[in-house]
C-alpha cells in the first residue's frame, strides 16, 4: 500500500486523516507534518501517525497531499520543491492554486492531482471533486478516487470548474452549520431547551439530506410536499423570500468562487509570463 503523507494537518488535512483511518488505512502507512510541536504530538496522540517534518515526509512517502492554507504554499514548497520527484504522487487540497503552479516548482514530470473535498470528510461523508494535472495517468486519478472514495463521494470535473466547486460543496458545509445554527437559535426564541431544539433542527437536516439524495423529486417538489394550503410553512417561506435569502445564498456562493479565483490568480499569472 502507498505510504500517504499529510503536509498540514489542520482542520482539513486532520479530516483526512481520520476519515482514512475509520476507513481502513493503517496508520503505518500514514505520516503527517505540523508546524507546532504541542499540536503533532496531540494527532499523535490521538491517531497514533507518525509526524515527521516536511523534507522527510517528502523522502519518505508516496502520496504528499498539500493541505496548508494558500498563504502558507511558498515556504512550504521552497523547503520540499526539489525532493519532489515523478515517482511521487501530489494531491492537492488548496483552494484556489491550480496544477500548474506546483507542477512548476517540482521537477519535470511529477504528477499532480488537485482535489477539492470537504469536512464531512470526517464522517465518511466528503464531498471531493479531482482534476488531473498536466502528468497525472489515469492510474494517478484512481489512486486519489480511490483514497477520497473511502471516505465520501467523488467526482472527476474539469480543472477550471474547481473555483466553483470550491465555492459550493468544499464551503458549502459551512453554510448548512449556519442555517442549522440560525434555527436552533429559532426554537430558543420560541422557548425551547437548547438541547430539544438542537436535536430538532439536527435530525430535521439529516432526515431531509437522506430524502434528497435517495428520493427521487425534485427539492422543490419536496418542499411542495411539507406545505400544506394555507398552513404553517407558507407563512414561513413568505419571510424568507421576503427577505432576499435565496438570492442572499446565490451571493455568498458568488463572493466564494471570486476569492477562490482570487487565491489562485497571482500563480495563474506566473504560470502565464513562464509562458507554460
Ligand atoms: N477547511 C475546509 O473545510 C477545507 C479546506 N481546504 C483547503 O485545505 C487547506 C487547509 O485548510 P484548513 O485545514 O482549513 O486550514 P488550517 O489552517 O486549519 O490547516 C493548515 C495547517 O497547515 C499547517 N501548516 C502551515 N504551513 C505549514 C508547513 N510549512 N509545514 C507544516 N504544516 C504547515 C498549519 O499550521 P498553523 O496552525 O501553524 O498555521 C495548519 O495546522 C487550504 O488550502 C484550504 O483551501 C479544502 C477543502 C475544505
Ligand atoms: O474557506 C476556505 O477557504 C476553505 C476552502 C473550502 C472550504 N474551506
Amino acid at each position: 500500500m502507498s505510504t500517504i503523507a499529510v503536509l498540514g494537518a489542520g482542520k482539513i488535512g486532520e479530516s483526512l486523516l481520520s476519515g482514512l483511518l475509520n476507513a481502513g488505512y493503517s496508520p503505518e502507512n500514514l505520516l503527517f507534518t505540523e508546524r507546532y510541536q504541542q499540536r503533532a504530538e496531540e494527532l499523535t496522540k490521538r491517531y497514533g501517525v507518525r509526524a515527521t517534518d516536511p523534507p522527510t515526509a517528502a523522502r519518505q512517502a508516496d502520496v504528499l497531499v498539500v493541505s496548508v492554507k494558500p498563504q502558507d504554499i511558498e515556504p512550504l514548497l521552497d523547503e520540499v520543491g526539489e525532493l519532489v520527484t515523478p515517482d511521487k504522487l501530489v494531491v492537492t487540497l488548496c483552494a484556489g492554486l491550480p496544477t500548474s503552479m506546483f507542477e512548476r516548482r517540482f521537477t519535470s514530470g511529477t504528477p499532480v492531482v488537485r482535489v477539492m473535498p470537504n469536512t464531512p470528510m470526517l464522517v465518511g461523508e466528503a464531498m471531493s471533486a479531482v482534476s488531473g494535472g498536466t502528468h497525472a495517468t489515469e492510474s494517478h486519478l484512481d489512486l486519489v478516487e480511490g483514497m477520497l472514495g473511502s471516505v465520501g463521494r467523488v467526482v472527476r470535473i474539469p480543472e477550471d470548474q474547481q473555483d466553483a466547486v470550491t465555492a459550493l460543496s468544499g464551503s458549502g458545509p459551512a453554510y448548512f452549520f449556519y442555517l442549522v445554527e440560525a434555527m436552533i437559535d429559532a426554537g430558543i426564541l420560541l422557548g425551547l431547551p437548547r438541547s430539544v431544539a438542537a436535536e430538532l433542527v439536527v435530525q430535521s437536516a439529516v432526515g431531509s439530506a437522506t430524502m434528497l439524495r435517495e428520493g427521487e423529486g425534485h427539492p422543490v417538489i419536496m418542499r411542495e410536499g411539507v406545505t400544506s394550503p394555507a398552513g404553517t410553512t407558507i407563512s414561513g417561506v413568505r419571510e424568507l423570500e421576503k427577505h432576499g435569502v435565496r438570492a442572499a445564498l446565490i451571493d455568498a456562493v458568488e463572493a466564494a468562487h471570486s476569492r477562490s479565483v482570487e487565491l489562485g490568480a497571482k500563480h495563474r499569472q506566473e504560470t502565464d509570463s513562464d509562458g507554460a
